[in-house]
């Protein structure tokens, strides 16, 4: 079932039944799922196949980072299962990210490809730790035009950066923005936040929603609060 909800609520469970549980009360019509680490680690293949039976579109979000070869065979081995969106580290290049493209292509794989630039919980010391001096911002950038030249649907990046990707990489290039803080959530690890209705103003499409809405008291009535204040906005 396809939805225009900028919605994807991340279902980081440790176990399939968990995960299902919480999908059960969620409605496919109304946002996405995003399958990650710990859950595909621990449930395999079979976590996509349920969910899809439900309904849900799924972004299979496993952050691949390895030779070319390696990283396009693992993207086609996702597409090749149906996922809507699968994803790399920018940072593993554009010969990685390109590989990867390509192999899409040459399989009629509608998947869209899109590739992290630097994650929401990083700060400028952190990245200066990893010898990059860059101011933050500049370094996001530099990635997000790196996977747009190496034919990339989009990005993963804060809602504070979606702005200034805009303006460089245009409209229809994607902004999946986790780090999503609505007025009535905890910040948790998160460094780089925004709200709702601020991340989509900034221009991101999509909007990557795990504990706010997966930890709340009630799952649904969180969902529905943002919904409300997106509405408005
Ligand atoms: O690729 C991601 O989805 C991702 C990238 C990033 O930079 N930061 C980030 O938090 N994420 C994911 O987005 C989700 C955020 O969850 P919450 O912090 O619970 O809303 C987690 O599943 C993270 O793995």
């Amino acid at each position: 079932m396809a939805t225009d909800s900028p919605i994807i609520i991340a279902l980081d469970y440790p176990s399939l039944d968990a995960a299902l549980c919480m999908a059960d009360q969620l409605d496919p019509a109304r946002c996405r799922v995003k399958v990650g680490k710990e859950l595909f680690t621990r449930s395999g293949p079979a976590v996509l196949e349920a969910l899809h039976g439900r309904g849900f579109e799924v972004f299979l979000d496993l952050k691949f980072h390895d030779i070319p070869n390696t990283v396009a065979s693992a993207v086609q081995a996702a597409a090749e299962q149906g996922v809507w969106m699968v994803n790399v580290h920018a940072s593993g290049g554009q010969r990685m990210m390109e590989a990867a493209t390509q192999r899409l292509e040459q399989h009629g794989l509608a998947t869209h490809l899109i590739a992290v630039t630097v994650l929401t919980s990083m700060q400028a010391e952190d990245l200066a730790d990893v010898g990059i001096n860059a101011p933050l911002a500049e370094h996001v950038e530099r990635l997000a035009l790196l996977a747009k030249q190496s034919g990339l649907r989009g990005v993963v990046c804060s809602a504070q950066e979606s702005a200034r990707i805009k303006t460089l990489c245009g409209d229809s290039f994607l902004k999946v923005t986790p780090g999503i803080r609505p007025s009535f959530a905890a910040t948790n690890d998160q460094q780089r936040i925004m709200t709702p209705s601020q991340a989509i103003q900034a221009g991101s499409t999509h909007l990557v929603i795990g504990r706010p809405v997966t930890q709340a008291e009630d799952p649904m009535a969180a969902l529905e609060a943002i919904e409300a204040e997106l509405e408005v906005a």
